[in-house]
């Protein structure tokens, strides 16, 4: 009797338990249903407000308190912006993630209107890339960002929401990068390239040599040619590892604004240190050996040891008058020589795979180049102006940027603002990305589909008249969905120059070498795992075999 009481409480207890947790899961699936129906009707009905001042709703989801987390972006970033359902999106949204909210940018005209806003600031951007990836304590991040910090009297301030020392940095980077100094910039890049092509081993033997990973060219040749032309020649002499360490610096970015554990990536960390090291200890010799009074200037006043005014000024007023810490300053250049190098060296990596692969695009290129040879007393190989006006090498440069370079662009609005008709409150945190205009098919797509939108082709950039004119390069009517350096209030003041340094590069290459590039589509794929961040070198590594041009059977 005892053991069969037992058995119908236990079995009714078992059912009891078992039935409460049904009816919890049920009540819990109608409730999401019932929340995912209200969140899309919401959605749905936002757009339809025609008295202008529209609130962007909240992306349809299941879980409230969970909200919506589009898991496609950690393993497919670009598939997600260009054939999920996000894809199809074309306004503001926000996206919900536990207690937090992000307004989301789609639609070109509306990524457009909100990357031209002065009040909206980078400044929690800036302020993570120098803590994590360029390691400037914490002292100094903060005075960065303080509003109390005076800049220097002869600055006009910036209209942009930016704290002072922010602000003052950036319009001297404007200043140094517009110009005379520019243009100056150019022409000592394009010297130093030229130099260390001509003395280039693999190029002094008629076999030529199988570069292992053909990335090395870049690391070793290219990039020291413009640490050279903007920091002169001692900081490479110094340390000559610190190409190589930038190389692996300037790769990783990924690794430091995660925060991997440094046991993780040691190698990464130690090649952090020592350019961190190198540009201070550069910096500390050229301040001590410079002299006002006896060191030589040229007509722009750059002198040999700090390469530029720019680098020489930017120490004496951190420094000197502000009382920053020599090595804080060295993270803040190491920040720059990375805005300066990283995205321009992969890009002109990839529109050199490219242009080398295909036979018949390289010899396009080379008549182009052969087309502005002229040797002026300075030693340039080419006319620069007339080069970098070519139209298929325009093209290669812009279509490489449209197909690899990614940018997320996140702000955080100081004052309510107006993204067209859509209204977005203070204090919010506002992320769009280049990705869904440059993507975009009915934007980019050729007229018989023979050149999928993911897939390298220049002649999306270039214009034929039917009347056997020329072909030019034309941008007409899609400069809103090809947002590699930005757009609007905080445009990258280095575009002009990127320019210069890919069409050069490629110039002086096709004209110097033969090449056949090593690797399958696996290895050329790009590498996803720096989304977001700027241009997308290959996947791989990526062997080639250089041979002086002409020398080849
Ligand atoms: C292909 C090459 C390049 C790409 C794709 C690129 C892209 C960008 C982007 C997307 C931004 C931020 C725009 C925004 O937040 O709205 C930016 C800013 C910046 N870029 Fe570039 N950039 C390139 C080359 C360069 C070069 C060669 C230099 C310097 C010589 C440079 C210096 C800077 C600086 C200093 C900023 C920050 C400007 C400021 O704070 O006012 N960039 N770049």
């Amino acid at each position: 009797m005892a053991t069969m009481s037992y058995f119908r409480s236990f079995m009714g207890n078992h059912f009891y338990i078992h039935s409460k947790l049904s009816y919890g899961l049920i009540a819990m699936i109608v409730a999401s249903l019932a929340h995912y129906s209200i969140t899309s009707a919401l959605f749905k009905s936002a757009d339809r407000n025609k008295n202008g001042r529209k609130t962007p709703p909240v992306i349809p989801h299941f879980l409230p308190f969970l909200g919506s987390i589009p898991w496609q972006y950690f393993w497919s970033p670009i598939k997600l912006f260009t054939s999920s359902y996000y894809a199809t999106l074309t306004h503001p949204f926000r996206i919900r993630l536990f207690s937090k909210e992000f307004y989301i940018i789609q639609g070109q005209e509306h990524v457009v209107a909100h990357l031209a806003q002065t009040s909206t600031s980078n400044t929690i951007f800036n302020a993570s890339f120098l803590r994590q990836a360029c390691a400037m304590s914490e002292h100094a991040v903060q005075r960065f960002g303080s509003e109390d910090e005076e800049t220097p009297k002869y600055f006009e301030r910036k209209y942009l929401a930016a704290a002072p020392l922010y602000s003052w940095s950036s319009s001297v980077i404007h200043r140094y990068l517009a110009g005379r100094t520019a243009f100056q910039l150019s022409r000592r890049f394009e010297i130093n390239l030229a130099t260390r092509i001509g003395a280039h081993q693999a190029l002094s033997s008629p076999e030529g040599v199988v570069l292992e990973d053909f990335m090395d060219f870049f690391v070793y040749d290219v990039t020291s040619a413009l640490l050279d032309a903007m920091c002169g020649k001692s900081l490479v002499e110094r340390d000559p590892g610190f190409p190589r360490a930038f190389g692996i610096f300037c790769d990783n970015l990924p690794t430091f604004m995660k925060r991997t554990p440094r046991f993780l990536a040691p190698q990464e960390y130690k090649a952090r240190e020592e350019v961190i090291e190198a540009v201070m200890d550069w910096q500390t010799w050229a301040s001590e050996n410079f002299d006002a009074k006896t060191t030589a200037l040229d007509e722009d006043g750059d002198d040999p040891l700090w390469g530029s005014k720019f680098f020489r000024e930017r120490y004496t007023t951190f420094v000197h008058d502000m009382g920053f810490d020599p090595r804080d300053i060295a993270s803040m250049e190491l920040g720059f020589l990375f805005g300066a190098s990283a995205n321009v060296t992969a890009n002109t990596y990839c529109c050199a795979i490219e242009v080398f692969k295909d036979k018949v695009l390289l010899e396009e290129v080379r008549k182009e180049v052969q087309s502005c040879k002229g040797e002026d007393q300075n030693g340039l190989r080419f006319d620069t102006s007339r080069l970098v006006q070519q139209p298929l090498l325009q093209a290669v440069f812009a279509e490489s940027l449209r197909l690899r370079c990614h940018n997320m662009f996140i702000r955080k609005t100081t004052e309510a603002i107006n993204i067209l008709d859509w209204v977005i409150p203070k204090d919010q945190f506002v992320i769009a990305w280049s990705t869904p205009g440059q993507m975009n098919p009915k934007v980019w797509a050729d007229a018989n589909g023979m050149h999928p939108v993911d897939t390298f082709w220049p002649g999306r950039f270039m214009k034929y008249s039917s009347n056997n004119a020329p072909a030019e390069f034309s941008m007409a009517g899609k400069e809103s969905s090809w947002l590699p350096f930005g757009s609007g209030a905080n445009l990258c003041p280095g575009r002009q120059f990127a320019k210069i340094h890919c069409i050069v590069t490629l110039a002086m290459m096709v004209d110097s070498f033969d090449c056949d590039i090593l690797a399958g589509p696996r290895h050329l794929k790009p590498d996803l795992g720096k989304f977001g961040m700027g241009v997308l070198g290959p996947s791989g590594k990526v062997g080639a075999r250089i041979q002086r041009q002409g020398t080849k059977a």
